[in-house]
């Protein structure tokens, strides 16, 4: 058995019967091809499509974007480039958008999701460190983040390797000394990179580019990164080691790990007591993983003899800033991802993901959202309008007033948990679940945040089952506790309100409500009676449908024994009148009835 979520708060369904969608779904999600690109897996994302009011979204550009990525966009959306927003100008564009492409130079604030007032869908960052974007307020808020991962991955490294060699032979110092019209031969006179040992810390793409490149060089490449594959460091001639070894036995070493709050400032007054006299250090991945005052103490300590820096805790820098203007240091204005090519790279990057993220689907880039490989999601479709359907269904069952706080969802399968991903029909049966009675969209991205803000507790169980693991599922269950129901009959036999569905020939199916067997296929609305099993009920309750002029799709009963209790379903293509489902409840053989829309 497997459980997840455990989150204990409170929510009350206000309007059980209401359907007012904030968002429509043309189907529930919609899939897509990730296309080519190195290093990407050809992975195919589910998504829920959102139907976008006006034909065009609008896309705001905020900072200089490749020229292929801005047409690729323009042909589909609207593009506004605005350039040097302000903070507050931003938040007053931000309303107007369904998507902002952003560099490193815009901070994507949690004031700019909560200005958007909902119809930023996503946010996409042309290129690697999304430090700068606040991914809890984007997922509180179901915007999807992307980013570029892969197109500006050789061009840092290449100026990782560039800084390494220029601050080595001192080229930008003496560059500037013969420009002020000196000639200072022996004032820079360097080290050699031949037979030295490099650290690599953050062995990741970048890093590995670096080590490669540096060991072409003649370098002895070491790494360190808690993450990283040793089979993919040892493929590459490359030790693993922990960061005070890796450090303390550096001549040089080299930064490729993101900003994080465990990687913030890791490079401080202690770690460079570590190192060894003399060390060189190029940070091209973020200045806040170096204490900066901490390095100009070891820089003046000599401690560390030179830096080269493309990065900076604040950016740009202060103009008197001690760091940059220290004679051992080496800056350049966040260049590592500035080549021609890798600006052309993250732009079609970035425009295929935002594109694919505003046509509905989820992009393999997505750092807010789980990926769902394209074999998993393609034969976990039906089950995924299914998961909706049961969540929507097993809430509108829910008596008004009585608040939903713990739901409990069995996957019925012959899989092993390993190979069955539910996180998706999870979201689903959250979605179904909260949508019918908020005004809140939910998505993949923020459907376990809405559910633990709204105090929805859903605990999922698997129950094992003999047999051939061809079919992913047999069936899900869905069941609220502690809840009454405006339709008795669905509370099971523990006291749960439980509704079962499966799929047959690709069809979501309700199997079983409460303790009855059914079987119905879950379109349009449903009309649940229980009713003392005899002769003539589909008649009465087909003719008063027929005098209203609603069509009636399909009926079905389930009964205990012949002649005891039955549960009647009828499908209908429209909502009868209250009038008419008054009548149907003053059948005399019916004891409770309920009307769903799914
Ligand atoms: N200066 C520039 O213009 C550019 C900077 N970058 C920056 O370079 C960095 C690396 O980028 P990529 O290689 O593309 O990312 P990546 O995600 O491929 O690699 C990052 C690596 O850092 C590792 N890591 C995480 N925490 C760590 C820790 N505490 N200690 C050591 N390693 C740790 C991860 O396991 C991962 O292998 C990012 O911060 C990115 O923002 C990337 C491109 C251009
Ligand atoms: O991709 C990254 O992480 C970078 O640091 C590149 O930043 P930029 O897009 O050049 O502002």
């Amino acid at each position: 058995m497997v459980t997840t979520s455990s989150l204990n708060l409170v929510f009350t369904p206000t309007k059980p019967t209401s359907l007012s969608w904030k968002h429509s779904f043309p189907s529930p999600f919609t899939t897509a091809n990730c296309t080519r690109r190195q290093n990407r897996k050809a992975y195919r994302f589910v998504v829920f499509a959102t139907v976008l009011a006006d034909p065009k979204p609008t896309v705001l550009v905020a900072e200089k974007l490749g020229k292929a990525g801005l047409e690729l966009l323009k042909t589909f959306a609207n593009v506004d480039c605005s350039y040097n927003l302000s903070p507050e100008e931003l938040c007053t564009k931000i309303s107007l958008c369904d998507a902002l492409i952003v560099r490193s130079g815009t901070k994507v604030t949690r004031e700019v999701f909560e200005r958007s007032g909902g119809r930023l869908k996503v946010v996409g960052r042309a290129g690697v460190g999304i430090d700068n974007v606040d991914l809890s307020a984007a997922t509180e808020h179901g915007c999807l983040v992307v980013n570029a991962p892969t197109a500006n991955t050789i061009a840092a490294a290449e100026h990782g390797i560039a800084l390494l060699t220029a601050m080595a032979r001192n080229i930008a110092q003496a560059d500037a000394s013969i420009k002020a019209g000196k000639w200072q031969r022996s004032k820079y006179i360097g080290v050699s990179l031949v037979g030295k040992t490099l650290a690599v810390i953050g062995f990741g793409k970048v890093g590995s580019e670096v080590a490669r490149r540096a060991k072409g060089l003649g370098m002895h490449v070491i790494a360190h990164d808690p993450y990283a594959p040793a089979d993919r460091a040892r493929a590459i001639g490359v030790d693993l080691l922990t960061f005070e070894e890796a450090i303390s036995i550096a001549d040089f070493i080299s930064l490729h790990m993101p900003l994080t709050p465990a990687t913030s400032k890791i490079f401080n007054d202690q770690a460079f007591s570590r190192m060894k006299k003399g060390v060189r250090i190029v940070n091209v991945a973020r200045g806040g993983v170096i204490d900066e005052e901490a390095l100009v103490r070891a820089l003046d300590s000599g401690i560390v003899a030179q830096a080269a820096l493309d990065v900076f805790t604040e950016e740009p820098p202060p103009k008197d800033s001690r760091l940059v203007l220290h004679e051992n240091v080496t800056v350049t204005p966040h260049l590592g991802a500035s080549t021609t090519e890798a600006q052309e790279g993250v732009a079609i990057e970035v425009a295929e993901a935002v594109i694919g993220a505003l046509k509905g689907e989820l992009a393999a880039t997505a750092v807010n959202a789980p990926m769902v490989p394209a074999e998993v999601l393609t034969e976990l479709a039906p089950f995924v309008t299914l998961s909706e359907k049961l969540g929507r269904l097993a809430v509108q069952l829910v008596a008004g007033g009585s608040g939903v706080q713990s739901v409990k969802v069995t996957y019925a399968s012959a899989r092993g948990p390993d190979d069955l991903d539910t996180r998706l029909l999870r979201a689903m049966i959250t979605k179904g679940l909260i949508e019918p009675i908020t005004s809140v969209f939910i998505n993949l991205v923020n459907a376990d945040f809405t559910a633990k803000q709204r105090g929805l507790r859903i605990t999922e169980e698997r129950f094992l089952l003999d047999g051939s693991p061809e079919n992913p599922l047999e069936f899900i269950q869905v069941q609220i506790a502690n809840v009454e129901s405006k339709f008795a009959t669905a509370i099971s036999d523990s006291g749960e309100i439980k509704v079962e569905g499966r799929v047959k020939e690709g069809k979501p199916h309700l199997t079983k409500v409460g303790s009855f067997s059914v079987d119905v296929s879950m379109e349009g609305s449903l009309i649940l009676c229980r009713q003392v099993d005899q002769p003539g009920m589909i008649g009465s309750v087909g003719n008063i449908l027929g005098e209203e002029n609603v069509n009636v799709s399909f009926m079905s009963v389930g009964r205990i024994a012949p002649r005891k209790q039955a549960v009647m379903i009828i499908g209908v293509d429209k909502e009868p009148s209250k009038e008419a489902l008054k009548r149907i409840g003053e059948i005399p053989a019916i004891e409770e009835f309920v009307f769903l829309k799914l």
